[in-house]
């Protein structure tokens, strides 16, 4: 198995030999590991930077999912009302009742895991080298521009308008095809709930945004644990770049999200799914909904995996601030109009810095 170990010099521009660079499984598993190498190491964070938990008072919104096809029109009201105040208060939201069997849940994340428990060699094959590459598997977060790596190792698969999915292991490919299915109805759901609490018909979003070719984006994170936690990141602080990103995890935290000038963990809630707005509601809304900056941190205990679907418009679609939704004079149109799969470009071929790339679409 050829691999180069991340502690070798690393040289900046040059992609290939950064495309080379170990997973960090691999690394994390190899013995003896008591510090990590030094292409890992952040400085030590500010007090900034340290995390809070949320309180009773200001903490992440729940969303009952049912309520959705509730035949009392008020309890459809009040979910609607509440998803409102969830994407403007916070950009974050946790889903229950949403009506994916927890055996679906859980074949999932296997079907992940025996996915990372290939080799090297075997996960090379999906490696992928351009950022609209239907699969692609690598570590860090963008290794051709990251000044310092990630502490994780991705798999990204692109699953709609057309599947795709590797050919290894074996059963990935049905568990997939059935798990994105059942998030892209969610979506569905949940985009019709907001355009309604944005006094638009149920089917604006989906009609303007062209979804029946939505781009749908499945991506596994793998956060092995790392000896020195303190000192690594599993993902720096990003905006995501869809309508929606809906994520699963298995029970480990790590996610926090930029909320009230804090940091603030996110706990996961059993069953759940943890849902935010991006990049293009935020653009679409005008910025009546914000699309929330959020990092991973990781752990030196367990492995955390999680399983973001980022649910955007069809690649082709140009995106503007909606008509009704800008308001005039004081409040004109605060986002230039763009191809959705040009802003992908430009955010997957720049070093994030701990910046939206919205930053570059702001009037
Ligand atoms: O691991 C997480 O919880 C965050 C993942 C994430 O933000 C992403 O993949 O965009
Ligand atoms: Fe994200």
């Amino acid at each position: 198995m050829a691999t180069v170990c991340p502690v070798a010099p690393l040289h900046h521009g040059d992609n290939t030999s950064r495309l080379k660079i170990t997973s960090v499984k691999t690394l994390a598993e190899s013995s003896n590991l008591t510090s990590i190498p030094s292409g890992y190491t952040f400085s030590a964070s500010t007090s900034d930077d340290q995390a809070v938990h949320s309180g009773h008072d200001d903490s992440i919104p729940v969303i009952d999912f049912s309520l959705f096809s509730s035949s009392n029109p008020d309890r459809r009201s009040k979910v609607v009302s509440d998803l409102a105040k969830a994407c403007r208060d916070w950009g974050f939201f946790m889903v229950i009742n949403h009506g994916m069997p927890e055996s679906q849940m859980k074949a999932t994340v296997d079907a992940f895991t025996r996915f990372f428990d290939l080799t090297e060699e075997d996960k090379r094959e999906f490696q992928g080298k351009h950022v609209l590459d239907p699969i692609r598997c690598g570590t860090s977060f963008n290794p051709s521009v990251d000044k310092v790596l990630f502490w994780r190792d991705f798999l990204k698969v692109k699953v709609h308008p057309e599947f795709h999915c590797p050919t290894k292991p074996e059963g990935l490919r049905e568990v997939l095809a059935e798990y994105s299915g059942v998030v892209r109805r969610l979506a569905r759901e949940l985009l019709s709930g907001i355009s309604e609490s944005l006094g638009l018909e149920p089917g604006y979003i989906h009609e303007a945004m062209d979804m029946d070719s939505s781009l749908q984006i499945l991506t596994a994170n793998l956060y092995p644990p790392c000896p020195q936690p303190e000192l690594a990141l599993g993902m720096p602080p990003h905006s995501d770049h869809g309508l929606l990103t809906i994520l699963m995890q298995n029970g480990i935290g790590g996610l926090q999200v930029r909320h009230g000038g804090k940091w603030v963990n996110v706990d996961p809630i059993p069953k759940a799914f943890l849902v935010n707005t991006g990049d293009h509601l935020e653009i679409m809304t005008n910025g009546k909904y914000k699309s929330v900056l959020h990092r991973a941190v990781v752990n030196n205990k367990a492995t955390r995996m999680s399983m973001p679907q980022s649910i955007g418009p069809s690649p082709n679609t140009v995106v503007t601030p909606v008509e009704q939704l800008v308001d005039g004079e004081n409040n004109g149109a605060m986002y230039i109009a763009m191809k959705y799969k040009d802003y992908l470009e430009l955010q997957q071929s720049n070093a994030l810095d701990g910046k939206s790339c919205l930053d570059w679409v702001k009037i």
